[in-house]
């Protein structure tokens, strides 16, 4: 794209080379920070992404391409949801208008785009070990001369990680640029003693601080939208012969009024929008977080002793209502998984019953303390796991494909994936209901459909649909139960008998899901999970004690990291919606592996 609405961006169309960008003057630099703010309004309020970041650091990254060179230095973005600007000032702005689609751009770094993308992981408080790492690296093989800068926010300086590289780094007084980015939010206001501690910064900041005290020379703080401000603060760190932190001054979301003005997260990451308005351009319906917002919201008053915790999340996974209406029993612990996890294995001890919302993909952050400090101890915790499976845009670091496989190895853990809302509903219900030990929750990201009924049910284990013939098992993880209906039904027509069942209770496999199974000539497991570790391996590893079992087939995530695109888009790639499911049966049946 080379042209906004408002005209050609003519200034970026001529920063391909950095010198062109070193010797434009103030008046040149104010109008390209301009052209580049229309670009990210223009694109992003039509393809959706990281709107509110990504305004907050126009002027931060124009000065730190002047300053450094980003092919020979390395630039490292903190989550990377904020390397738009960085994007467009190295010689993406023709692709930008396919942020995020399926083969187009990234929303975060990507090292197959540009030579100048280091961090491909959306997943915070990575930045500072990568840069230990890379100065370590420069040192021992002589380029000591590059240059390594890391673009870290106030959010993700609340995760731990920041701290034990800060640690190291601090003593190790090897010569690195920290630009700290601090808009004073996650998505929400940051919380805890270090954002205090960053606002009294911010206030004044003569005399010793945190960051001079670990070993850091400190500069500012700096006003975050004067680009001559920043390149000299820039330019004063880079001189140091020790770890210099820039605490640079910015308003998330800078220069759209309604991402400024919007008191939940200042748009942090938005739909497709109505650009004059702000408001979402189409409306999404109810989701699975609203149906879960809702129902935990109404649990709160029925259970005193539930209490909720979020890294940092509390809006998007779905806790504001509960938070609104029982303040002291929801915990917002910044952008720390594991301190989450840990907490909520104290207040179980404790004799509440805790209930950790977090996504998918950042549960992995806190794998151990799920084993050793929750699951060890038979703690009553419940997680509620938001965006599992295929997540869509946010691409590999995002997608929620881990969780059953990672779960399904935890002692005396139950998961359930429900199928529809009346199903989260219940589920939730019956997990926060569990005292012997830890109960998990998952669902997509995605609008939560109709409820699909039961004809009947065995245990744990819901009857979809019965076929005459005991033919084929389809067996539905959560809401694949809809496509695995509608695949039973084309299969129906050609003759082939489908019975569709849903667990339920997924992992540990249901024994009466093992008894029903081993009646059939065929089980096929449908699962938006990996397929390693996934439900369809337990299950076919439940079988095995069976004196004939059948064969199980799992359609399911190949083991490989999926690239962004539509969530759609992605689980009909894999063979996870109707026609996949049909054609992945007949193909079975056909093999001559299954007994007559
Ligand atoms: C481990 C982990 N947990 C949660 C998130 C979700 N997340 C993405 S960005 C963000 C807030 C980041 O705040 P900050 O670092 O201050 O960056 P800003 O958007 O304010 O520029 C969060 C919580 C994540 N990416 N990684
Ligand atoms: C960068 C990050 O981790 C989140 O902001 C992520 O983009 C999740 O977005 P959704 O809440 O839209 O799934
Ligand atoms: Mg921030």
């Amino acid at each position: 794209m080379t042209a906004t609405a408002s005209g050609a961006p003519r200034l970026l169309n001529s920063v391909l080379r950095r010198q062109r960008l070193a010797r434009m003057d103030k008046g040149q630099l104010d109008t390209l920070a301009q052209e580049i703010r229309e670009v990210l309004l223009e694109t992003v309020c039509a393809t959706g992404g990281h709107l509110g970041s990504n305004l907050g650091v126009v002027e931060l990254t124009i000065a730190l391409h002047r300053v450094f060179d980003p092919g020979r230095d390395r630039i490292v973005f903190d989550v990377g949801h904020q390397c738009y600007p960085h994007k467009l000032l190295t010689g993406r702005l023709s692709r930008f208008g396919r942020l995020r689609k399926a083969g187009g751009l990234s929303g975060y770094p990507a090292r197959g785009e540009s030579e100048t993308d280091v961090v491909e992981n959306s997943h915070a408080s990575t930045a500072l070990s990568y840069a230990d790492g890379l100065t370590t690296a420069f040192a021992l093989r002589g380029q000591a001369d590059r240059r390594v800068v890391v673009v870290i926010g106030d959010g993700a300086l609340t995760g731990g990680m920041s701290w034990e590289a800060i640690n190291t780094i601090g003593a190790a007084a090897r010569p690195m640029v920290v630009v700290l980015n601090d808009n004073g939010r996650s998505y929400a206001p940051t919380v805890g003693s270090i954002s205090t501690h960053l606002r009294a910064l911010r206030g004044h900041a003569a005399g010793a601080n945190v960051f001079t005290n670990l070993g850091f020379a400190y500069f500012g703080p700096v006003d975050g939208h004067d680009v001559t401000e920043i390149e000299h603060a820039f330019r004063q760190a880079s001189t140091m012969d020790r770890p210099a932190l820039v605490h640079v001054v910015t308003v998330k979301g800078k220069g759209y009024p309604p991402a400024e003005a919007d008191d939940v997260d200042h748009m942090h990451t938005v739909g497709a929008l109505n650009r004059v308005t702000g408001t979402p351009a189409t409306g999404q319906g109810r989701t699975w977080t609203s149906v879960f917002a809702h129902e935990i919201r109404t649990l709160g008053a029925e259970r005193p002793d539930l209490v909720c915790l979020s890294a940092a999340m509390i809006t998007p996974t779905g806790l504001a209502d509960f938070a609104r209406a029982f303040p002291g029993r929801a915990f917002d612990v910044g952008i720390a998984e594991q301190h989450a996890v840990t907490r909520a294995a104290g207040l179980a001890m404790g004799g509440l019953h805790p209930v950790v919302a977090i996504y998918s993909t950042f549960l992995n952050r806190a794998v151990d303390q799920l084993l050793m400090d929750v699951a060890l101890h038979r703690l009553p915790v419940t997680f509620v796991l938001d965006r599992a499976g295929v997540t869509g845009p946010d691409g590999p670091s995002h997608h929620g494909v881990w969780d059953l496989s990672v779960l399904g190895l935890v002692p005396g853990l139950r998961v359930a994936a429900p199928r529809d809302p009346a199903g989260l509903r219940a589920l939730l219900r019956e997990a926060v209901s569990v005292t012997e030990g830890p109960t998990a929750v998952r669902f997509p990201k995605t609008t939560a459909s109709h409820d699909i009924p039961a004809r009947q049910r065995i245990g744990p284990v819901d009857v979809l649909r019965s076929a005459s013939a005991d033919d084929v098992l389809l067996v539905a993880v959560g809401p694949l139960a809809a496509p695995c209906l509608e695949a039973a039904e084309r299969l129906g027509g050609r003759g082939v008998g489908v019975t569709v069942v849903d667990p339920r209770w997924v992992l540990p496999v249901p024994a009466e899901l093992t008894d029903l199974a081993a009646r059939y000539r065929l089980v096929v497991t449908v699962e938006d999970n990996l397929v390693t570790g996934g439900v369809g391996t337990h299950l076919r590893q439940a079988l095995d004690v069976h004196p004939a079992p059948p064969p199980v087939r799992g359609i399911a995530i190949p083991p490989r990291f999926l690239a962004h695109g539509s969530r759609d888009g992605l689980l009909r790639e894999h063979g996870l919606d109707a026609d996949g499911i049909a054609g992945a049966v007949l193909r079975a049946l056909s093999s001559g592996e299954v007994a007559p």
